[in-house]
């Protein structure tokens, strides 16, 4: 699968402006400003294809790429946890996230991304126990390897293995850099296996699974 011809599909305020629920979706989540849509750019190979931003909370709305394999879709969500946005805004974005996750039928894997130098919040966790619950592969990218020295980006990604050991979802756990391309081919590698398997099993419980 060739990730540098990946396109803009559309923006989603809620499920129902969604692309169709079919063909095979990976969805990209994280704390705001994680560097979600980075990770995107880099993958696909297009600094400008997912909107980046220093200020967190840049993705309000759920934005779908398309890949060149028909049906086969990255999923840029909405950053969780930035404080500065009004209260009911965020609980309206994380409904939308919840209503996504829980309904996305043609969802075949979860990245959750987080800084490398900040791993494991409240949220990430709550994700990894969303996966855990909901059998959901999951990736995680340990991002902005770059701020860190080689020595203490391995030992960060030595505790993270280890804080995760008993999470049997986790399919794998990337030390990741946009800026630097570091876990590029790894990551891509990984999606591409998610993002077939999906098209050839179809949502869960449909006819062409059994
Ligand atoms: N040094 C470094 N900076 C990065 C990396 N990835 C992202 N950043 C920076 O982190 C900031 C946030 O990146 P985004 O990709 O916009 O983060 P996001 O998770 O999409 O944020 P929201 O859309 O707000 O949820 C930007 O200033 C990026 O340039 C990386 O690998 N290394
Ligand atoms: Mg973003």
């Amino acid at each position: 699968m060739a990730f540098n011809s990946a396109r803009f599909l559309v923006s989603a305020s809620k499920v129902k402006e969604c692309p169709p629920d079919e063909g095979s979706e990976v969805a990209f989540a994280g704390r705001s400003n994680a560097g979600k849509s980075s990770a995107i750019n880099a993958i696909t190979v297009n600094s400008k294809l997912a909107r980046t931003s220093k200020t967190p909370g840049r993705t309000r709305l759920i934005n779908f790429f398309s890949l060149n394999r028909p049906g086969c879709r990255l999923v840029d969500l909405p950053g969780y946890g930035y404080a500065k946005v009004a209260k009911d805004m965020q609980e309206d974005w994380q409904k939308h996230l919840d209503d996504y996750l829980s309904r996305r039928e043609c969802l075949h894997g979860l990245v959750l991304v987080m800084d490398i130098r900040h791993p494991l919040q409240d949220f990430d966790r709550m994700m990894i126990e969303w996966c855990e619950h909901s059998q959901m592969p999951l990736m995680i990218l340990a991002t902005k390897a770059d701020k860190l020295k080689s020595g203490q980006a391995k030992q960060a990604m030595t505790k993270i293995r280890q804080a995760l050991k008993d999470v049997s979802c986790l399919e794998h756990l990337i030390q990741f850099s946009a800026l630097k391309k570091q876990g590029l081919e790894q990551a891509r590698d990984a999606l591409e296996g998610w993002l077939e398997a999906g098209l050839e099993s179809g949502p869960p419980g449909s006819p062409m699974q059994s």
